[in-house]
């Protein structure tokens, strides 16, 4: 059976390049640059006082001086400081030419038109022209936008990006027990909760997420959603992905003209994941058990539509801590246990829960963590060291 890594490979190498739009930096928030954004300014652009106070020659310390002038942020004092002379300066002022010196005004005694230095903390409190950033200066390609990328392109003055289309998935669930989240569940009958939470992670790695009405356990129905779905840069279907007679996905998506990748991997939970390539877009099938679903869409469908958009990021690194319980030698799948994170003095300690049926969403949603085991991995004791990958809420 084909290893964790290698399946992952081929799911990424389903991703077409990404396509470009330009949208305004307040709306950038989530999207990755599909150019390099390059500044227009240097940042600050003059030395600046870094503080309130008063510029001044080092060489004049410690006074007395006279003020000759007043700079202000926004407001400049156009002079140039001779020897023996002060300029009250504020916070985001342009330094005077000629000072080389900010004192805070705690230590500085002001009688008049008269400056003395009271206690200068050896800091000259200057923030250095282009100490920050330069004109010409990039953020790369491939970078994911967050809160403070915002604010470093406002003030490189781009107020327009180009970044990558976000990908459309369209969300495929089924089978004859579902029934929508609202409606009455007849006998035998259970709530559909795969396509919310896959829909949901799709949008968290920057797509947008369409989720098709349920399907049936027929041919017909599963054509009729995946011709719903046509357009969509990324099917992602939900279950009837295993052996039983109901189970009719991959066959389905074959007879549309679907190339599989794969259609099992040494993975557990997960082990029935199919991928392949349908047309201009790609496949994912998912597992239906809901815990494998959401496993098996953070492992591979949340990097496969990161890479869709470029993102230099697509795979989320693996993390090192201690492990918080004795635990058995593993199988020949590699093993994703949902756990508990906790923070010690060795570390984080990562602690799986008793129970890891692949049907249990309260154990899913009380995870902050996925302990990764390797296939065959030896029994292991607590405090041994162990990867996992973090669950962002
Ligand atoms: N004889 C075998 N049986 C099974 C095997 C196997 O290897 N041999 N694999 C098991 C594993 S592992 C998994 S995982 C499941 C996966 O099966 P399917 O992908 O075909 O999923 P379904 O049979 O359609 O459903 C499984 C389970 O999940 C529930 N489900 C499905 N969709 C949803 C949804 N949208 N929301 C909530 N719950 C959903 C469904 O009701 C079933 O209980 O197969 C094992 N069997
Ligand atoms: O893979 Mo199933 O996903 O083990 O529950």
């Amino acid at each position: 059976m084909l290893s964790v890594e290698d399946a992952l490979a081929l799911v990424l190498s389903l991703a077409p390049p990404p396509q470009a739009e330009t949208v305004a930096l307040a709306d950038a928030l989530g999207r990755v640059l599909a150019d390099d954004a390059v500044s227009r300014m240097t940042q600050p652009p003059f030395d600046a006082a870094a503080m309130d106070g008063y510029a001044l020659r080092a060489a004049d310390l410690p006074g007395p001086l006279d003020i000759v002038g007043e700079a202000a942020a926004g407001r400049p004092w156009g002079g140039t400081l001779a020897a023996g002379q002060a300029v009250r300066i504020f916070t985001g002022a342009p330094v005077p030419a000629g000072a080389d010196l900010v004192v805070m005004q705690e230590d500085a005694l002001r009688e008049g038109g008269r400056l003395r230095i009271t206690g200068a903390r050896g800091n000259a409190h200057i923030r250095k022209r282009g100490n920050d950033f330069a004109e010409g200066d990039r953020v790369p390609a491939g970078r994911r936008l967050g809160a403070a990328d915002l604010a470093l392109l406002a003030a490189m003055n781009v107020p327009r990006l180009s970044v990558a289309r976000r990908p459309v998935v369209a969300v495929l669930a089924g089978g004859d027990e579902l029934v929508p989240p609202g409606a009455q569940p007849a006998a035998g009958q259970i709530i559909s909760s795969n396509d919310i939470a896959v829909a949901a992670l799709a949008r968290a790695a920057g797509a947008e997420a369409r989720i098709l009405p349920l399907a049936r356990d027929t041919e017909d129905s599963l054509r009729a959603r995946f011709a719903q779905a046509q357009g969509a840069d990324l099917i992602v279907t939900i279950g009837g992905a295993s052996v039983g007679d109901h189970d009719l996905i991959g066959k389905v998506a074959q007879d549309l003209g679907m190339e599989p990748a794969f259609h099992r991997i040494a993975m557990r939970p997960g082990k029935p994941l199919m991928a392949g390539r349908l047309g201009r877009g790609a496949v994912l099938g998912l597992p239906g058990n809901p815990v494998s679903a959401i496993v098996t869409a953070v492992l591979f469908m949340q990097p496969l539509l990161r890479r869709m958009q470029g993102d230099a990021a697509a795979v989320p690194p693996v993390c090192r801590g201690v492990l918080g319980i004795d635990l058995p030698p593993e199988g020949s799948r590699q093993h994703y246990l949902r756990a508990s994170l906790a923070q010690t003095a060795q570390g984080p300690e990562i602690t799986p829960f008793a129970d890891q049926d692949s049907a249990r969403l309260t154990v899913m949603a009380a995870a902050d963590a996925l302990l990764i085991r390797p296939p065959g991995d030896p029994a292991r004791q607590r405090g041994d060291s162990v990867s996992y990958l973090p669950l962002p809420r």
